[in-house]
């Protein structure tokens, strides 16, 4: 697919009209190598807190398409609602192959920007490492995500989501049925009417009024089913080492131990998500704890029950029924014991397929999709942290500033030293706990790393691979006497123990030193070392460490002019007057090696260096 990487300038309406911003930020073109396996499509750099009229001349970097070829690709490999195809094909080539072996998978994942699934389709590793690098986001059109491979998609940089609500209700509803139908041995008594019986002595049930329930997970799913299940008259308890007992008294359900829940039920509704500490948690021990007869609903996971021992349990009679809408492998064998077993009634995976949840679940994971493409951060994902709108719009600007002061710290570097420590100094005076830095350090990471690496940043991948990298990355912060309204004074960037190709950007403590702020919405240079400068980031830099003296600037701009750099900004530091200065000098073309040539030639200039922003 061909795409130009190409600078635009955005109109102040695309850029103040989504509080949105860049978990997929492009490479800037200076360290750009496009491979025909990426796609790329209009991702934006939000500048929400600008003045309009400003907003309107500041270059943004953007990836534009040169043809429709650029439409993203999206892959649906499970049936999804109507509803949400529809806003997926409003924005993408939409390619719904619901039946696809794992090897058509992996064969057609390269081709694909982003892949929605449900639980059906396993997104190994193999799927991420097959789709070299273009898939962008995995959506999970439901709640659980144990058929992601969370930390491949992480390593990879693709972003998980999931729709964590809609079907909430189908599941709780599910649940009720299953156990009002377990209880009243509604399948079996069907089957038998169907072969031609008469069997009402057979099917007598057992009442749920004045039953014991215990709700094993008290989330989305399980305190709906506890709301439900007071309303038909049962004793509610519940187990959930993390749910908060107010939400449980609000319902009217006591939340217990393991143990207490377990033995003292006489029904188990199981609503854990399947976690190594949930794996096979009902087992022959845990069995052995209930109370004989008790009745076993399952429409989490069916890896959180033990198959074999529930069998026995079954068989031995510890547990009269179970209800089962999940099991560890899906679909189970035909001649599974559990599925045939005379007790135990069963349902394929249908707890979210009901009609509305189904359209809900839709809708809301092709908006997740859609917007993590277009460069939003979705509210559900699940492998990067969720920055809410309201914080990603005020630090924009920071955040370009942080990408900026990383990819010019990295080219500070002298060639040989490897960087191993980096650490970030934000100057703020914010209390710590309302300024957010994960996106600012995520950024600097970005800009330290990409220029150096063919590793693609981004808000998922970065922390894995600062560490991959042996990176270590500290924050401190540094707290300033100005106003709280603003999230920032400055960001440092120090990189410690390495040589500088340029000695000027190295303080005293022998290291790399650069600093940034913000000044009308505009990201700025504003220390080198321990000289202090003001140019703006834009375009690219040149560094000059020369001796203090009049002419300077005249003599270098005319090297600059007579070989057509344009020159945005110049400014001096120096360290007292006639000593040493530097000069920084942004220039908006890349000039020659002959003109760098030249102003190294200039007598007072002890050195310098051209960085790429
Ligand atoms: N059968 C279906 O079609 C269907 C539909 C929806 C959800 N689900 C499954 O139902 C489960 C619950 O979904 P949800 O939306 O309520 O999720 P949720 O995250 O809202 O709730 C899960 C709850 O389990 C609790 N939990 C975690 N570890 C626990 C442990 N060791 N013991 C007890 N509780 C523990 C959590 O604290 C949380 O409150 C998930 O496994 C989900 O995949 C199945
Ligand atoms: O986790 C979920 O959302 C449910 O298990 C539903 O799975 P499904 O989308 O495959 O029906």
């Amino acid at each position: 697919m061909a795409i130009a990487p190409s600078k635009c300038f955005l109109s102040p309406k695309a850029l103040t009209d989504r509080p949105s911003i860049l978990p997929f930020p492009a490479k800037s073109p200076s360290s750009l190598s496009f491979t025909s396996s990426r796609s790329n499509f209009p991702i934006q750099t939000l500048r929400k807190s600008l003045d309009p009229a400003k907003i309107s001349t500041l270059p943004v970097e953007i990836h534009a398409a040169t043809s429709s070829e650029a439409k993203p690709t999206i892959l649906v490999s499970e049936k999804l609602g109507e509803a949400g195809l529809e806003v997926l094909r409003s924005f993408a080539d939409v390619d719904c192959s619901y039946s696809l072996s794992q090897e058509d998978l992996l064969a057609r994942i390269p081709l694909c920007d982003a892949l929605i699934v449900r639980s059906g389709t396993q997104v190994t590793r193999e799927v991420f490492e097959a789709a070299k690098g273009r898939l962008r986001v995995v959506g999970r059109a439901g709640v659980g995500i144990d058929n992601v491979d969370l930390q491949a998609a992480t390593e990879h940089g693709c972003l998980v989501v999931n729709a964590p609500t809609a079907n909430t209700v189908a599941a709780a509803e599910h649940g009720i049925a299953l156990m009002a139908a377990m209880a009243r041995n509604v399948a079996a008594a069907d089957a038998s009417m169907k072969a031609g019986k008469w069997q009402r002595n057979k099917y007598v049930g057992v009442s749920l009024v004045g039953k014991t329930l215990a709700v094993m997970g008290f989330g989305k799913v399980g305190s709906e089913v506890a709301r439900r299940a007071k309303g038909l008259g049962m004793h509610v308890i519940a187990h959930d080492p993390y749910a908060p007992s107010d939400r449980a008294r609000a319902i009217g359900a006591e939340l217990v131990s393991f143990d207490e829940a377990i033995s003292t039920a006489d029904f188990i509704s199981l609503h854990m998500p399947l976690t190594p500490t949930t794996s096979k948690v009902f087992n022959d021990e845990t069995f052995g704890k209930m109370k004989k007869g008790v009745r076993i609903i399952n429409v989490a996971r069916g890896g959180v029950i033990d198959e074999d021992a529930l069998v026995r349990a079954l068989d031995n009679g510890t547990v009269a029924q179970a209800a089962l809408d999940v099991f560890t492998v899906e679909p189970p064998s035909k001649d599974s014991k559990l599925v045939q077993h005379e007790n135990v009634t069963v349902t394929p995976h249908l707890g979210a397929s009901t009609k509305e949840a189904q359209e809900g679940v839709a809708i809301e994971i092709a908006e997740a999709v859609v917007g993590a493409l277009n460069g939003e951060l979705a509210a559900t994902a699940v492998n990067a942290p969720m920055v809410p709108a309201e914080v990603l719009s005020e630090l924009a600007p920071y955040v370009v500033l942080a990408e900026k002061l990383g990819r010019l710290a990295v080219q500070l570097v002298a060639g040989g030293s490897g960087i191993k420590g980096v650490k970030v100094v934000y100057s703020s005076a914010r209390d710590p706990d309302d300024l957010d830095t994960r996106l600012l350090r995520a950024m600097i990471t970005k800009g330290i790393v990409e220029p150096i690496s063919s590793v693609f940043v981004n808000l998922v991948n970065a922390d894995y691979t600062a560490k991959q990298r042996g990176l270590r990355i500290s924050e401190e912060r540094v707290s300033h006497d100005g106003s709280p309204e603003v999230p920032l004074d400055s960001i440092q960037v120090h990189l410690g123990n390495v040589e500088s190709k340029f000695a000027g950007a190295m303080a005293d403590a022998g290291e790399i030193i650069v600093e940034g702020r913000v000044k009308d919405g505009i990201p700025h240079l504003t220390l080198v070392g321990s000289f202090s400068v003001d140019v703006s980031l834009e375009g690219n830099i040149i560094l000059c460490r020369q001796v203090d003296q009049p002419g300077m600037i005249g003599k270098v701009g005319n090297i600059l002019g007579s070989s057509n750099v344009n020159v945005s900004f110049m400014s001096v530091g120096r360290t007292a007057a006639r000593k040493q200065a530097i000069m920084a000098i942004g220039v908006d073309e890349e000039p020659t090696k002959e003109t760098l040539k030249k102003i190294g030639e200039v007598p007072a200039v002890e050195e310098f260096v051209f960085l790429k922003l």
